[in-house]
């Protein structure tokens, strides 16, 4: 047997795919663009953030050793201003929520709490030691890290960054991706097929799949069954791509080409994973490290092995760790017939008083896209001699 057709576990393909992911250079982008990216560099803070301390509510400035007694208003303070106002002993100023503490002051009564009449302020009780007052450095400490590099960069990862003055920020060079699909049997979506075709979905659910993942699709297109015109596309690809995804023709069948020219054109690290759908997946890297999915035809089978080795791989060679879709622990709520391969089974997964339940999508066939339209995880399944029961707790991957 070619050592190539020996079936490798999902966990021994993935530690395989991660060893060759290679960092993409770095790239300076302007904040409003940063959404999504990975960091590539470590972010520190300059200055204390906030900066002043400042009331976090709107109401009085007083000191607290004056205790309850009546406070002669002696001014106010306004968010954006900074001023001469001093509050002294049995004195007060109005202020409001993020303006800066005048000197003297040390505490801020809330608004509801007291009661202005004639430039006098009455306080409900004594007001206690440093309240609702936003102290420096409370958000950021200068020198302190505000993001590492690596981090996906969040909408509050980005306010951070704005916050402590960023404009621009180095993040991985966005991967350039070309997809393929193959088949004779393929038409366009807006065709009507013709005895024995069906219309290229793949194509369009693979482009999908990219969203989110700062993907630079540099082309997506089909190609029938011809040696000649997937070898053009390959060699074509390769010089301009980071990654290349195609779908179909990894398997055992005459015109499966895609399984007969990758070796040709790169290297072949392994074309059987021991999973369900998906087994047929086939990973290559070209001379300068580009990296080559050659996913399985079958739809299920083709996202199904996006999601476990595309998806992970395009955002770490931005730079991020080797990002696992969150898992939780369900219960299924029916028996599950086990296979001999680690089953990934389309589910719905439903929160339930007593935790999470999963009830899988029906027909569990890899060319029946409806079951993985209706699911929102995927079961991780790991072969075994006897059944899943209702009841057992298996893993989950939210997608
Ligand atoms: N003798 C064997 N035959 C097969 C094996 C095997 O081990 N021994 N494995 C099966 C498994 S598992 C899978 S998965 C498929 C994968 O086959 P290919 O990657 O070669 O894919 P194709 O044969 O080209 O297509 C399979 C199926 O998917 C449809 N298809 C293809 N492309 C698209 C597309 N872009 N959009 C929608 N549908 C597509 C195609 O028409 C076929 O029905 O191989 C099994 N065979
Ligand atoms: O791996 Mo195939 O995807 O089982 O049908």
């Amino acid at each position: 047997m070619d050592e190539l057709d020996r079936l490798i576990s999902p966990g021994a393909a993935t530690a395989l795919v991660r060893s060759k992911v290679s960092l993409l250079p770095a790239e300076s982008v302007p904040l409003a663009e940063l959404a999504g990216r990975v960091l590539a560099e470590s972010v520190v803070s300059e200055d204390d953030l906030p900066p002043f301390p400042a009331s976090t509510m709107d109401g009085y400035a007083v000191r607290a050793a004056d205790g309850e007694v009546d406070r002669r208003l002696v001014g106010d303070r306004f968010a954006g201003k900074m001023d001469e106002l001093t509050v002294g002993p049995g004195e007060a100023a109005y202020i409001t929520t993020g303006a800066p503490l005048p000197a003297g002051a040390d505490t801020v009564v809330k608004v509801e709490l007291t009661e202005e009449t004639g430039g006098v302020v009455r306080l409900q009780g004594s007001p206690g030691d440093r309240k609702n007052i936003r102290e420096p450095g409370h958000d950021l400490r200068k020198g302190e890290e505000v993001a590492a590099a690596g981090t996906l960069l969040t909408p509050a990862a980005i306010g951070l960054l704005a916050a402590a003055g960023r404009t621009t920020a180095l993040v991985g060079r966005r991967p350039r991706v070309s997809i393929l699909s193959t088949g004779d049997e393929l038409v366009e979506p807006g065709e009507r097929p013709g005895p024995g075709q069906i219309r290229d979905s793949n194509r369009f659910a693979l482009l999908a799949a990219l969203n989110g993942l700062n993907a630079d699709v540099r082309y997506a297109g089909l190609a029938p069954d011809n040696a000649d015109r997937q070898r053009a596309f390959l060699t074509d690809r390769l010089a301009d791509s980071d990654v290349l995804i195609t779908s179909g023709g990894v398997s055992m069948g005459r015109k499966d080409l895609m399984k007969q020219l990758l070796p040709e054109i790169a290297t072949v690290h392994f074309r059987q994973v021991s999973m369900r759908p998906g087994k047929p997946i086939t990973f290559a890297t070209g001379g300068d490290g580009a990296m080559i999915f050659g996913l399985p035809g079958n739809p299920v089978s083709s996202l199904v092995g996006f999601e476990l080795f595309v998806r992970p791989t395009l955002l770490a060679l931005q730079g991020a760790a080797w990002p696992e879709r969150p898992r939780l622990l369900v219960r299924l709520s029916h028996d599950v017939q086990p296979v001999q391969r680690t089953d990934y089974v389309r589910a719905i997964i439903r929160r339930e008083p007593d935790g999470w339940s999963a009830t899988a999508t029906g027909d569990q066939g890899s060319s029946r896209l409806a079951s993985l339209a209706a699911a929102n995880a995927l079961l991780v399944l790991p072969p075994e001699n006897t059944p899943y029961k209702a009841g057992d707790l298996v893993d989950a991957m939210l997608i």
